[in-house]
């Protein structure tokens, strides 16, 4: 199982830039479901970052208790508030958006739990999993079969032991995560440094990023981008490329202007638009 590099030269063969008739209806929906009490960081980053990745749309739906938080922090985003107060306990969206990213601060509440194996149950739109929602999933394994094929789930190692149980070499945790994306038919993004892509066939490494990644919120950001990504068309399995070399470029840009000690996950997405401006540099010079 030798990874497929995940190169400049693969991103610009999936890489659509965008087209001049193109206005918010074309460019997608995204929906970030996530957030509790003292967590509301983390969808106001996904929902940003979800923007800034070129999605036309972008809805949130939170606890109530973070409704002024977000419209304040992200006056482009609109909100959709839970029946409860500090955490979810019922996902009514009300709208058929084109990606949903879950998972994010959301805590793992009964009601929660409850929460999202009725919304896995019911939902028709391409989904990525991430932090809280997959943690609820490794506690009940068998709700792992409601998952619609090519969902994306990006656990970082932590998370992807709790999914998989613990392994005893590198060969081991690869040919288990290989064999969970097979089974259920997803693409697994198992985060680290490098991120790897499985998609039940091929395994992909990234070759972006550094260590200034280290930073909270860096991971929910990567949700947000890769659910914008899913909502611009991109298929499961580009958005997942894409999504994580984006990512990792940004970090790679800034560094030289930023120093790692100073750069945090806002600062992923406040580099997203040089990482975009050096794709169209390359197919400009094509
Ligand atoms: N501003 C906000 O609102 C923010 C909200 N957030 C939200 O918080 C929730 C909890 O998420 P979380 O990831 O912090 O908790 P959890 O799953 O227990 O993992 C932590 C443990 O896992 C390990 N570990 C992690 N990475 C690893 C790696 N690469 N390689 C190896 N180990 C690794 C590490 O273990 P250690 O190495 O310390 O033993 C660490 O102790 C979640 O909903 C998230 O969205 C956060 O995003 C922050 C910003
Ligand atoms: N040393 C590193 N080199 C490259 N990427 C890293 C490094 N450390 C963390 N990352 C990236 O940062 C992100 C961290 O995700 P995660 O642990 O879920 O963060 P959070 O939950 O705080 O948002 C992942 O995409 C991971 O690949
Ligand atoms: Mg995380």
């Amino acid at each position: 199982m030798k990874p497929t590099e995940i190169t400049k030269t693969e991103i610009l063969k999936i890489y659509k830039p965008i087209e001049n008739s193109a206005h918010k209806g074309t460019q997608g929906h995204s929906v970030i479901i996530g957030g509790s009490y003292g967590k509301m960081g983390s969808v106001c980053l996904a929902s940003k970052a979800s923007l800034m990745s070129g999605c036309g749309l972008v809805t949130g739906y939170i606890p109530k208790c973070g409704y002024n938080i977000m419209q304040t922090f992200l006056p482009e985003a609109m909100v959709i508030t839970d029946i409860n107060e500090n955490t979810i306990s019922k996902i009514r969206l009300g709208i058929t958006p084109d990606a949903i990213g879950i998972g994010v601060g959301m805590g793992q509440d009964r009601q929660t739990k409850r929460a999202l194996y009725q919304f896995l149950k019911n939902s028709t739109s391409p989904l990525v999993i991430d932090a809280d929602a997959l943690n609820i999933l490794s506690l009940n394994r068998e709700w792992l079969l409601e998952l619609p094929k090519k969902t994306i789930l990006t656990p970082h190692l932590k998370e992807l032991e709790r999914m998989i149980g613990k392994w005893e070499s590198e060969e081991e945790k690869f040919e288990k995560t290989q064999a969970l994306s097979q089974t259920l038919e997803v693409i697994i993004v198992m985060k680290g440094a490098p991120t790897y892509v499985f998609d039940g066939e091929n395994v992909y490494k990234n070759t972006t990023g550094n260590p200034s990644l280290a930073t909270a919120g860096s991971g929910d950001v990567l949700t947000g981008i890769i659910t914008g990504l899913l909502a611009q068309s991109y298929k499961p399995l580009e958005a997942s490329i894409l999504g994580v070399y984006l990512h990792g470029l940004t970090a790679d840009i800034a560094l030289p202007e930023t120093g790692h000690q100073a750069f945090i996950a806002s600062t992923i997405i406040e580099y997203l638009g040089k990482a975009y401006l050096s794709f169209e540099r390359e197919i400009g010079q094509g």
